[in-house]
C-alpha cells in the first residue's frame, strides 16, 4: 500500500501553470496536463470536461438513481488566513446499487466528503441528499436518526465491544435503537460473510479479517441505503484485506448494497464499479470498472510521470 500522501496529485499552488497552458482551477490543472503529454494544448483538457462520462462525474447529468448526492458542497475549516477549503463546491452523484472508492493523496478532501454525505459534518455551502431527503438543514436529533436508520459505518479501527459475541456485535446498532433485526435478511449476511460458526466468539477470539467481517455484517445488518467505509482494509493483512473486498463487492452483487470506499490503496480500488479521484478538494478524474493497474498508472499520471507505453493520455481524456 502507499504511503499516505505518497502521490501529490498537483504541483505546489504557488508555481502555477507552465507558460501557454490556462490553470482551470486548482482540481481541473492535471485535466489539463493530460492534453500537454498527447500534443494537444490545454482546451483538450477543457473539452474532456464536457464530456457526458465527466458531466456525470461533476453531477450535471443525473443518470440512474443515486443514493446520495451532493450539489456545490464546500467544506472550509477555520477562518481568516488560517482557513482549509476541504472541499471546494464539489458536485457528485454516488450511485445505488454500485461500489464506489474515492481516492486521492493525503489532504485530498477524501474523509471530508465522507463525513459530509454522511452527515457526520456539517458543510459551509451547497447541499446534500440521502436519496429524496436533503440532509444538510437538519437538526443534530434528525440527522443522528438519520444515521442510525439509514446508513452503515465501517471504520478502519473496527469498534466491536470487546464483552460482546459476534452476534451481539452484529445487531447492537439496531438493539440501542430498540428495532427488531429483520431475521431473513440478518441470516443473509451473515452467510454472505461467512460468519455462521463465529457468532458465538468475542472480538479477541476472532481473527482482524474475521473481526472486519464483523463489522461489516453490523453495516449491512439494518440493510442501510448506503454504507461508507474508511480503508476497511488499513489493520489488516494482504490476505484478510482481500476477504473484506470480496466481501463487499458481494454485498453490492449479491445483497444489492450501495457502498463508498475510502482508500488509499489501488488494489482496494480495483474491486470498485467507480473510482473517484479527488484533488484539492474537487473531484478532479473518475474510472469506470477500474483494475489496480489502470488505478495506478492514473496515479502516476496525476503525480506527473509520464505514462508507461501503451498507458496513452488520450485513453484517460476519453474516460474523463
Ligand atoms: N477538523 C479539522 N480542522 C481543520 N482542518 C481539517 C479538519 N479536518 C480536516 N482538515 C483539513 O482538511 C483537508 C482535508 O482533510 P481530509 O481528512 O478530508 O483529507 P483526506 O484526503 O481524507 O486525508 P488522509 O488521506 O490523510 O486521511 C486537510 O487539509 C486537513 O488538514
Amino acid at each position: 500500500m502507499p504511503e499516505r500522501g505518497a502521490w501529490p496529485l498537483h504541483p505546489p499552488a504557488h508555481t502555477g501553470p507552465p507558460d501557454g497552458w490556462r490553470r482551470l482551477g486548482p482540481g481541473l490543472y492535471s485535466l489539463v496536463r493530460y492534453g500537454s503529454w498527447s500534443g494537444h494544448d490545454a482546451t483538450i483538457g477543457e473539452a474532456a470536461l464536457s464530456t457526458p462520462a465527466t458531466a456525470r462525474a461533476y453531477g450535471t447529468e443525473p443518470a440512474r438513481p443515486v443514493a446520495a448526492r451532493a450539489r456545490g458542497l464546500t467544506k472550509a475549516y477555520g477562518s481568516g488566513e488560517t482557513t482549509v477549503l476541504a472541499l471546494d463546491s464539489v458536485d457528485v452523484d454516488i450511485m445505488r446499487g454500485a461500489f464506489t472508492a474515492v481516492m486521492g493523496p493525503s489532504g485530498s478532501g477524501k474523509s471530508t466528503l465522507m463525513h459530509c454525505l454522511a452527515g457526520l459534518d456539517t458543510v459551509s455551502a451547497g447541499q446534500v441528499w440521502l436519496g429524496d431527503t436533503e440532509i444538510t438543514g437538519l437538526r443534530d436529533r434528525e440527522l443522528t436518526r438519520l444515521r442510525r436508520d439509514r446508513i452503515g459505518f465501517m471504520f478502519q479501527s473496527f469498534n466491536l465491544l470487546p464483552t460482546l459475541t459476534a452476534a451481539e456485535n452484529i445487531t447492537l446498532p439496531m438493539d440501542i435503537a430498540g428495532r427488531t433485526p429483520d431475521g431473513a435478511w440478518v441470516d443473509r449476511v451473515i452467510d454472505t460473510l461467512g460468519l455462521r460458526d463465529r457468532l458465538g466468539h468475542r472480538p479477541a477470539q476472532l481473527s482482524g479479517g474475521q473481526q472486519q467481517r464483523v463489522a461489516c455484517a453490523r453495516a449491512l445488518a439494518s440493510r442501510p441505503e448506503l454504507i461508507f467505509t474508511d480503508e476497511p482494509t488499513g489493520n489488516l493483512d494482504s490476505r484478510a484485506g482481500a476477504e473484506v473486498l470480496a466481501f463487499l463487492r458481494e454485498a453490492v452483487d449479491s445483497l444489492e448494497q450501495t457502498v463508498v470506499m475510502v482508500t488509499h490503496d489501488p488494489g482496494a480500488a480495483g474491486h470498485a464499479d467507480l473510482v473517484l479521484f479527488l484533488g484539492d478538494g474537487r473531484i478532479v478524474d473518475r474510472m469506470e470498472r477500474p483494475t489496480a493497474e489502470a488505478v495506478l498508472e492514473r496515479m502516476r499520471l496525476f503525480s506527473g510521470a509520464r505514462p508507461s507505453p501503451g498507458g496513452a493520455p488520450d485513453d484517460v481524456l476519453r474516460k474523463s
